[in-house]
């Protein structure tokens, strides 16, 4: 498109108009077309994507085929695959793709075959677990290391913690980590720093830095009391036994004292969120379980990759995913989705996709830089059922709409089957998932609840709108290759969506302001507690507030400096 956004094409106009007709039906009966729901349930790769319960026809399915179409959806995706440098503002390709792509695989970035890169890294991750597993790097005091301690921050921690929750239940994955740890510690907050390090020692830990930039604040500090808490026990030489890293600023890594030789890069064409098939996640995943095994969960994303790729977008998954989470936010104007995996194993993928879409598509311009004329982004949040069924389902049923994604697994990695049972423990699991997509959509009326006899006063209280929207996401079980394919496909959907509202899903300045007013603030506690300073350059409530705080603080002026730390860094 020349001049404007996207919503001065015609396809959008269309939609926009199309909303009154959906306004007019009710998922209860477009739920009886069952050549709808048909055309609306596909299988690819033993996954099983429904979406017949959302309000939608097969019109509109049509009309976002022709938003897709003016969005020049086809070419984005295909100058993504090409390395073309789609992330403008920070003049980057973005090629998170490549790094699942199989050995014989060529991706051009600058026309240099990157999966090239991409394999030296990985078979030296390999090459590196397998020499720590095996017990032949040792540390500093001779001992194996078996505990693995991942530091970082937003996409260099929530992709690989989402990863390992989903893993750690998993029987073969759990057989392959017999005997050892893998901890991450993410917050600034001194507490998380004690969570992580409690009960290690320092004998048997290794920690592995990961920052893409290597300069993020946590991570650094964070990386800073890891090297003290080893060096004040082990003296400084043992950092080079205990202390590895990934990053992309190799540079810095040496500076702060590991060796590069222990450094596994990756690269700008990377973005941070969606790093998690880097050595960010492959490396202390690999430590933990092997490289076979997350070589699998790579393979489950390429399989995902390639669907996305090659597949026309009326039947392609993260498409039509993507084309009615716009759908549902910028024309129905729900700006809420809730992703309810029936998988306790699933514990962090809401809190993954939540940043991988949130930082993503959270922007208010287009790519070019003009002010977007509606919202882009979605808000995401969610937790397994059934655990969200008591919390947050009173909401969803009764109160504000937000679609919801049910994600669920034909088969349980831990079957539990009880003598005396009506089911088994997954059978009752997966009861919940198949009846609240329903409850969702049919709801429950007046009429029904008189039928029940309820009492008249209660009727209004008991009555269900229902037409609440949801899909359905059904995997075969729950292992790495299916935890690989379900991340792709999340990941594919987000950039869709960010392709269609022509914005630029891969840069992330709003996360700036916060950063550089933080340094301010640092810089006053630092002079305040080691100076006695007074507080100014701040507006009255921040004044107020860091008085406050400091007057509860004990100033370190005219003492010797010293290290502090909880007794749990004391093994
Ligand atoms: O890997 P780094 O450079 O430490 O950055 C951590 C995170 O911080 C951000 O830059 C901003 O939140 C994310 O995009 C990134 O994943």
């Amino acid at each position: 498109m020349a001049k404007g956004t996207i919503a001065d094409s015609a396809a959008w106009k269309k939609l926009q108009g199309h909303v009154e007709d959906i306004n007019k039906t009710h998922l209860r009966d477009l739920l009886k077309d069952e050549k709808r729901c048909q055309g609306m349930i596909k299988e690819v790769d033993g996954i099983v994507f429904d979406y017949s319960r959302q309000r939608a026809t097969a019109e509109t399915v049509e009309g976002l085929l022709s938003l897709a179409q003016a969005a020049k959806l086809s070419e984005k995706i295909e100058a993504m695959w090409s390395g073309q440098r789609i992330n403008e503002t920070e003049d980057r390709a973005v090629l998170h793709v490549a790094l699942r792509a199989p050995r014989d695989a060529e991706i051009l970035c600058d026309g240099k075959n990157v999966v090239l890169e991409v394999w030296a890294t990985l078979d030296k991750i390999k090459a590196f677990a397998e020499r720590l597993r095996s017990g032949d790097w040792i540390g500093a005091t001779g001992k194996p290391l078996t505990d693995v301690v991942a530091i970082g921050i937003g996409g260099s921690f929530l992709g690989p913690l989402f990863v390992h929750s989903a893993l750690e239940t998993d029987p073969s994955a759990q057989e392959l980590s017999k005997g050892r740890s893998l901890r991450f510690l993410s917050n600034v907050d001194p507490v998380d720093a004690s969570i992580a390090l409690k009960g290690l020692s320092q004998e048997t830990t290794l920690v592995v830095v990961v920052s893409k930039t290597f300069t993020t604040a946590e991570t650094m500090l964070n990386a800073r009391t890891c090297r003290t808490w080893i060096t004040s026990k082990l003296g400084a030489d043992a950092v080079s036994k205990h202390m590895i890293a990934v990053s992309t600023n190799l540079k810095l890594v040496k500076e702060f004292g590991i060796d590069p030789e222990n450094a596994f890069a990756f690269w700008d064409w990377v973005g941070g969120r969606y790093s998690v098939t880097s050595a960010v996640g492959v490396l202390p995943l690999s430590l933990h379980y092997g490289f076979e095994k997350v070589e699998e969960f790579l393979q489950g994303t390429w399989s995902m990759d390639q669907h996305f790729r090659n597949t026309p977008l009326e039947k392609n998954l993260p498409v039509l995913l993507g084309l009615l989470s716009v759908w549902n936010v910028t024309f129905l104007g729900y700006p809420a989705r809730a992703i309810l995996p029936y998988s306790q194993a699933l514990q962090k993928l809401a809190p993954h996709i939540q940043q991988v879409s949130m930082e993503s598509n959270g922007k208010g311009v287009a790519i070019d830089g003009t002010r977007l004329p509606f919202e882009a982004g979605e808000i995401e949040f969610g937790e397994p059922g059934t655990n969200g069924q008591h919390s947050f389902y009173q909401l969803i049923h009764q109160g504000r709409t937000i679609p919801c994604d049910f994600i669920g697994s034909v088969k349980s990695q831990k079957p539990i089957y009880m003598i005396g049972e009506k089911v088994s423990n997954h059978d009752e699991l997966m009861s919940n998932f198949f009846a609240q997509a329903d409850a969702l959509a049919y709801g429950k009326t007046r009429e029904d609840l008189q039928a029940e006899n309820v009492k008249e006063s209660l009727v209004p209280h008991k009555v269900f709108t229902g037409n609440r929207p949801s899909l359905s996401i059904l995997l075969p079980a729950l292992n790495a290759y299916t935890v690989g394919q379900l991340l792709s496909l999340y990941e594919n959907r987000i950039a869709v969506q960010g392709f269609v509202w022509g914005i630029n899903s891969f840069d992330q300045w709003g996360v700036e302001l916060g950063k550089s007013l933080a340094t301010k603030v640092r810089s006053q506690l630092n002079e305040a507690r080691t100076k006695d300073a007074p507080v100014q350059g701040f507006n009255y409530s921040t004044t107020y507030l860091l008085k406050h705080y400091l007057k509860g603080k004990t100033s370190v002026a005219n003492s010797d400096p010293k290290n502090v730390f909880p007794s749990e860094f004391q093994s």
